[in-house]
C-alpha cells in the first residue's frame, strides 16, 4: 500500500484545528535529518515551545478509548491486542494507514486526528529493518547483525499471527490478506514501517507512559540538546527550553534521545549514529558454556538477556565492561552454587538460587558482589575476565573479517543507499576500535589476576593433580607383552 502523504506546510493548520500550540517554533526541513523544529520569533520563558493536549496523546489507554467508539477496531484489538503498548498502538496506526489511504472501499474505522496526522509522517525511516536485504548484509560482523535478523523474524511472525488470528473476521481478512494481484490494503511492509515509526518516535512520558505525541515527535536529537519534554498540571505534553541553553532565532531546537545509547541501538531505533556522541558502547549477547550442566537453570533464573556491555568515554583511555551473566556463568556447584525447586505458600513451585546455603534468587545479577568474600573470588574473576575477553575477541575477528565489502555476498553495491553504507561502516569502525581497546585492557586485568597468589597456588595444585593422574593412568596401563 502506498503511504498517503500531506505537504508539511499543512501541518500548522492541522495543529491549530487540534489545539496544539507552538508560537515560538516552526517545522522545517533540516539537512540529512528530515523535518525538525526551529526557533521562530521571540521566546517567552513562561510559554512552552509547544503544548499538545492530552486527548491527542496516543498510548495504550487512548487506544482502548478509540476501541470503545469503533466496533471493528474493538474486534481487531480483542483478537490480537492487549499484548503490549507497542502492539496496540501499531494496530491502531495500521487502521489509520488504511483509512487514510482510502484503498479499502468500506471505511475500516472512525476517522480521528491521527488519521490525518499519519499523512505527515515519513514514508520510510533509515532503520535497518527497512533496509533492503543486500543493505542489511552490510551489518555483518557488527553487533546489529544478529539483532536485526532476529527482529526481522520476530516482526514477520508477529504480522503473520495478526493475520491468522483475524482471518475469520471478514473485514480484517479483506484488509490483511493479499488480493489475487498480490496487493493488500495493509501488508508486512506497512507493519514494518509502523514498527519503525513507533520505535523512532515513541516517548516515555512521566504520567502517560509509552506514548506517541503528534508534532512533538518532529523534534530531532542532539547531544547538545536545547529542550526537553514533560507533562504539565493540565496533562498537556509540553516542550520546554533547557534552563542552561540558549536558542538563537532560526536555530534548530533539539532534545536528547539518550546520550549513553550504543551506536548500534541508535541505528537500530532511529536510523542514524550521532558522530558527536560522547560515550561509545557496545552490547554483545553471551551464551552459557555448552557443557555446563546448570546452563538451563542459570538462563531460566537469570530472567534478563545474557550479555556483556562495554563502554568508554570518547577521548578517554578508561574503558569499562559489565556482565552480571558472565559471573553466573563462571560459578558452579563446587564453588557453592545450588538451584532448588521449592514449594511456595500458594502451592506453586519456584526455582530458587542458593549461594553457600543463602537464598540469593533476588540477587542473581549480583554475583560479582556475592563472591567477593569467598576464597575463590580471584579465581572466579579470572574465569569471568577470560570468558568476556574471548567473546570480545570473537566479535572483533568477525567485525574485521567483513570489513572489506568485497567479502560480502551482495549484489550491486552501487544500488545500496549511501546512508546505509556510511552508517554500517561507521558502526563497524566504532565497534572494532572499542573492542580492540577493551580486549587490550582486559588482557592487562587477566595478567594481574594470573599473578595473584591464590590463583598461582590453585593453578599449581591443578598441575600437580593432573600429573598425578597422568602417572596413575600410565601405571594402570596393561603391560605390553608383545
Ligand atoms: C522523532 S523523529 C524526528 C522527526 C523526523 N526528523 C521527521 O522528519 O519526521 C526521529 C527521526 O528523525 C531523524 N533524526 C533525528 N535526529 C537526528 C540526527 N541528529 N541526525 C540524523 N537524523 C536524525 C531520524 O530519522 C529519526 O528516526
Amino acid at each position: 500500500m502506498a503511504q498517503p502523504g500531506l505537504p508539511i506546510e499543512a501541518l500548522p493548520a492541522w495543529a491549530l484545528l487540534n489545539g496544539i500550540t507552538f508560537p515560538h517554533v516552526k517545522v522545517a526541513n533540516i539537512e540529512r535529518k528530515g523535518f525538525g523544529l526551529v526557533r521562530d520569533g521571540e521566546l517567552k520563558p513562561e510559554v512552552p515551545l509547544m503544548a499538545v493536549p492530552n486527548s491527542l496523546v496516543l498510548n495504550v489507554q487512548a487506544v482502548d478509548e478509540y476501541a470503545k467508539e469503533d466496533k471493528n477496531f474493538k474486534q481487531l484489538l480483542g483478537a490480537v491486542g492487549h499484548h503490549s503498548a507497542r502492539r496496540d498502538i501499531l494496530l491502531f496506526l495500521l487502521v489509520q494507514l488504511v483509512l487514510a489511504s482510502k484503498t479499502h472501499q468500506v471505511p475500516v474505522g472512525v476517522s480521528n486526528p491521527w488519521t490525518e496526522y499519519i499523512k505527515f509522517l515519513p514514508k520510510t525511516v533509515l532503520v535497518p529493518t527497512l533496509w533492503t536485504e543486500d543493505e542489511r548484509l552490510l551489518l555483518r560482523g557488527t553487533s546489529l547483525e544478529s539483532a536485526v535478523n532476529a527482529k526481522m523474524t520476530a516482526i514477520t511472525a508477529e504480522f503473520d499471527a495478526v493475520r491468522e488470528a483475524t482471518s475469520s473476521i471478514p473485514m480484517w481478512n479483506d484488509i490483511l490478506w493479499p488480493y489475487e494481484d498480490g496487493n493488500s490494503p495493509a501488508s508486512l511492509r506497512s507493519w514494518i514501517l509502523l514498527d519503525a515509526l513507533y520505535r523512532s518516535r515513541v516517548l516515555e512520558l512521566p504520567k502517560s507512559g509509552e506514548s506517541m505525541v503528534p508534532c512533538i515527535d518532529m523534534i530531532n536529537h542532539s547531544t547538545r540538546a536545547s529542550a526537553y519534554y514533560d507533562e504539565n498540571d493540565k496533562d498537556e505534553v509540553v516542550l520546554l527550553p533547557r534552563p542552561d541553553s540558549s536558542i538563537s532565532p532560526g536555530e534548530e531546537v533539539t532534545i536528547s534521545y539518550g546520550d549513553a545509547k550504543p551506536a548500534a541501538e541508535m541505528l537500530f531505533s532511529y536510523g542514524f549514529i550521532d558522530p558527536e556522541a560522547t560515550v561509545e558502547s557496545l552490547v554483545l549477547p553471551l551464551e552459557p558454556f555448552e557443557d555446563d550442566p546448570l546452563a538451563k537453570a542459570k538462563l531460566f533464573a537469570f530472567k534478563d538477556l545474557p550479555k556483556v556491555l562495554v563502554a568508554r568515554d570518547k577521548g578517554s583511555s578508561a574503558v569499562s565492561w559489565n556482565s552480571p551473566f558472565a559471573y553466573l556463568m563462571c560459578v558452579n556447584e563446587e564453588d557453592g552454587l545450588d538451584f532448588r525447586v521449592l514449594q511456595d505458600s500458594v502451592g506453586g513451585r519456584q526455582l530458587r538460587v542458593f549461594w553457600r546455603e543463602e537464598d540469593v534468587t533476588d540477587r542473581i545479577g549480583d554475583f560479582e558482589t556475592l563472591i567477593q568474600n569467598s576464597e575463590v573470588s580471584t579465581l572466579i574473576k579470572l574465569r569471568v575476565v577470560t570468558v568476556v575477553q574471548e567473546r570480545l575477541q570473537q566479535q572483533h575477528e568477525r567485525a574485521q573479517s567483513f570489513a572489506d565489502l568485497s567479502s560480502l555476498p551482495i549484489g550491486d553495491v552501487d544500488l545500496m543507499r549511501d546512508e546505509c553504507r556510511q552508517a554500517a561502516s561507521l558502526l563497524r569502525r566504532i565497534e572494532t576500535d572499542l573492542l580492540k581497546v577493551v580486549i587490550d585492557d582486559s588482557e592487562k586485568e587477566r595478567r594481574m589476576l594470573l599473578a595473584d597468589e591464590n590463583v598461582v597456588a590453585y593453578l599449581g595444585s591443578m598441575e600437580t593433580a593432573e600429573s598425578d593422574l597422568v602417572g596413575e593412568e600410565a601405571s594402570n596401563e596393561p603391560d605390553d607383552f608383545s
